[in-house]
């Protein structure tokens, strides 16, 4: 297959090493000019998978995206692997494509005073209705992926094509893809769990222990799959691969960026602090607040996250964050078992 890969971050970056390697014919596109000559001449992309080496053959592009039309129009699948933020303008770049379209990013749109964050496929309906599209998710650490261990994925789409052509496309010896057609649920999933790994890393942080971890990690869960539901998720895919999958890997793996936020908010750094260290985003800073206005707007309960969001606008300290959530009402175990049912 022909793939085209818009964004060399670490994780488009891993893709295109997996997809090339397989067989396929890949182009890894870049919006920055100096970061696609690096990776031609030292076959490493320094700045965002450094000790990965690119394959031969994985060819690279830094034409304006605006100006992909030939590019675009040859190939068999499409991948937009930036962050949230860029999502709206990257799907507007490639909304005449022929060719399924896919994004890897995890996340709602950031809250905007224009309304509410919305879903991937919530920006698709708006700005590209025509597209074959979706989105490949589940459990996966860029580095991981790039090294050829294995892993297991989830590609979601309401297109049998766009489901068959991701499979086609990233299927390998050590990358497992699996269908969903709950694309609600799979986004949900892949967004609130940067969240709560915001929350588990402050908790690991704090040393409140391994009882505590288990306890965030199960009640996110729950907070998670009401969401889903009252969007028009399948209970079904929160136990899945982008759902309880993703969240612990998220919430427990210290190669999330999303869970280090967490730990080093917890040192006493303040939000710039804890981001500036990245050097990669992490969207469930950005996700967050969407989170917990969309679940007002169904009315549904999402503590966990209403604390991450307390504690990332610095209204709450980690401390009283914990205190806050450890202080409310004793509740019944069952109203997630009855959601789940
Ligand atoms: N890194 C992982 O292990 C991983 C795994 C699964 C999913 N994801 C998701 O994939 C998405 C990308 O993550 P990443 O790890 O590759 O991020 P990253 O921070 O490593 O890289 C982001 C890339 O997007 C580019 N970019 C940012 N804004 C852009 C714009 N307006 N136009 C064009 N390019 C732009 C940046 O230049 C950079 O190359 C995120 O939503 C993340 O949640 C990441
Ligand atoms: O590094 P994070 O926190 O963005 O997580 C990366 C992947 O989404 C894990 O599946």
């Amino acid at each position: 297959m022909k793939i085209i890969v818009l964004g060399a971050g670490a994780w488009g970056t891993a893709l295109a090493v997996s997809a090339q390697r397989t067989g396929h014919q890949v182009t890894l596109w870049a919006r920055d000019v100096a970061l696609v000559q690096t990776m031609q001449t030292r076959h490493e992309n320094l700045r965002y998978l450094p000790g990965v080496v690119l394959p031969d053959g994985l060819s690279f592009s830094a034409t304006p995206v605006n100006l992909l039309n030939a590019g675009l129009a040859q190939a068999d699948l499409v991948v937009i692997a930036t962050p949230m933020a860029a999502l709206r303008q990257m799907l507007t770049a490639v909304a005449a494509c022929r060719a399924p379209v896919a994004w890897l990013c995890k996340g709602f749109e950031a809250a905007s005073s224009e309304g509410f964050g919305l879903l991937a496929h919530e920006i698709q309906a708006q700005v590209a209705p025509d597209l074959r599209a979706g989105v490949l998710s589940g459990p996966s650490f860029a580095l991981e992926v790039a090294r050829g261990q294995p892993t297991a994925l989830v590609a979601a789409s309401v297109h049998t094509s766009v489901r068959s052509a991701l499979v086609a496309a990233f299927h390998s010896p050590t990358l497992r893809v699996y269908a969903n057609e709950d694309i609600v649920g799979v986004e949900v999933g892949g967004a609130v769990k940067n969240v709560l790994a915001i929350a588990t890393g402050l908790c690991d942080g704090l040393q409140l222990g391994l009882n505590a971890r288990a306890a965030l990690i199960t009640r996110g869960l729950a907070e998670m799959t009401r969401l889903g539901l009252a969007l028009g998720a399948q209970a079904t895919t929160f136990m899945g691969l982008s759902g309880l999958g993703d969240l612990v890997l998220t919430a427990t793996g210290d190669l999330s960026r999303n869970r280090q936020v967490g730990l080093s908010l917890a040192q006493g750094h303040n939000l710039s602090q804890a981001t500036a260290a990245l050097g990669h985003v992490a969207e469930g800073v950005y996700s967050a607040r969407t989170v917990v206005q969309r679940a007002a707007q169904v009315g549904v309960e999402m503590p966990i996250a209403q604390a991450v969001v307390a504690l990332l606008d610095a209204q709450l300290t980690p401390v009283q964050a914990v205190a806050a959530l450890m202080g409310r009402e004793p509740t019944q175990e069952q109203a997630v078992q009855a959601v789940l049912t």
